[in-house]
């Protein structure tokens, strides 16, 4: 359970802090939607989440321990918004194993196949794979360190309907497993997979209503 305690971000160059006393709570094998429009936090808040920036106020526990940047390493996964730009193995295999050169190959079929990519060359180039594949692969990436959360920015972003279609399909199975928070500007799509979801705008998270079932299928 991740559990976000007044968790603010005020850097000393900004009059306003960009992330103001942020409470919310996400359950085991739950997907959390963050929706917020551009410049509202969104990036910030997955940053602190995945360790790689400090908040200046608040805390991040996992169900009741206070965790360290140092420890939000270790429990996070962060998919960036357009992963692809930041693959710099020259091939599928060199890309799963970046920074984990221990991992056995039947590692890294098991975390190929759980994002449908099983048929997948070792020696495919990452970028010649197509904008589906490559954001299978990116969160293979993240997958293959058994994180305990899987943080995603944006991960539909800049892809055709059809590609955007099969990862909706793919993040529905992933949240058996894995709790994940999503943050988006557009939450049309994303709507559907949510367990709970919040609006973020100007660094203020509110809880944002779900639909129903039936006023989604209507
Ligand atoms: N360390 C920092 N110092 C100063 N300003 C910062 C810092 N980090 C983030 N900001 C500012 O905080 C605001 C929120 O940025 P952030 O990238 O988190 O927003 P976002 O909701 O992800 O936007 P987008 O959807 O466009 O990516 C922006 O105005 C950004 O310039």
């Amino acid at each position: 359970m991740l559990n976000l305690c007044d968790l603010s971000y005020h850097p000393a160059s900004t009059p306003q802090p960009i992330l103001q006393s942020l409470n919310l709570q996400l359950g085991p094998q739950q997907l959390g939607l963050v929706i917020g429009p551009s410049g509202s936090g969104k990036t910030t808040l997955l940053e602190i989440l995945a360790g790689l920036a400090y908040s200046t106020a608040g805390e991040v526990r996992w169900r009741d321990q206070v965790l360290t940047p140092e420890a939000l390493q270790q429990l996070a996964g962060l998919v960036f918004q357009f992963p692809e730009r930041h693959f710099c193995g020259h091939n599928v295999l060199e890309e799963l194993r970046l920074g984990h050169p221990e991992l056995s190959k039947n590692h890294i079929v098991t975390a190929l196949e759980s994002v449908g990519l099983g048929h997948l060359s070792f020696t495919s180039e990452p970028h010649a794979l197509s904008g589906g594949q490559q954001r299978r692969l990116a969160l293979a990436v993240q997958l293959i360190r058994q994180p305990y959360l899987l943080l995603l920015d944006e991960p539909t972003a800049g892809l055709d309907w059809s590609m955007r279609r099969q990862l909706i399909t793919l993040l529905k199975k992933l949240k058996k497993d894995w709790s994940l928070l999503i943050v988006t500007h557009d939450a049309a799509e994303l709507i559907e997979l949510a367990d709970c979801a919040w609006k973020l705008d100007h660094g203020v998270l509110t809880p944002y209503a779900l639909p129903s079932a039936a006023e989604m299928t209507a």
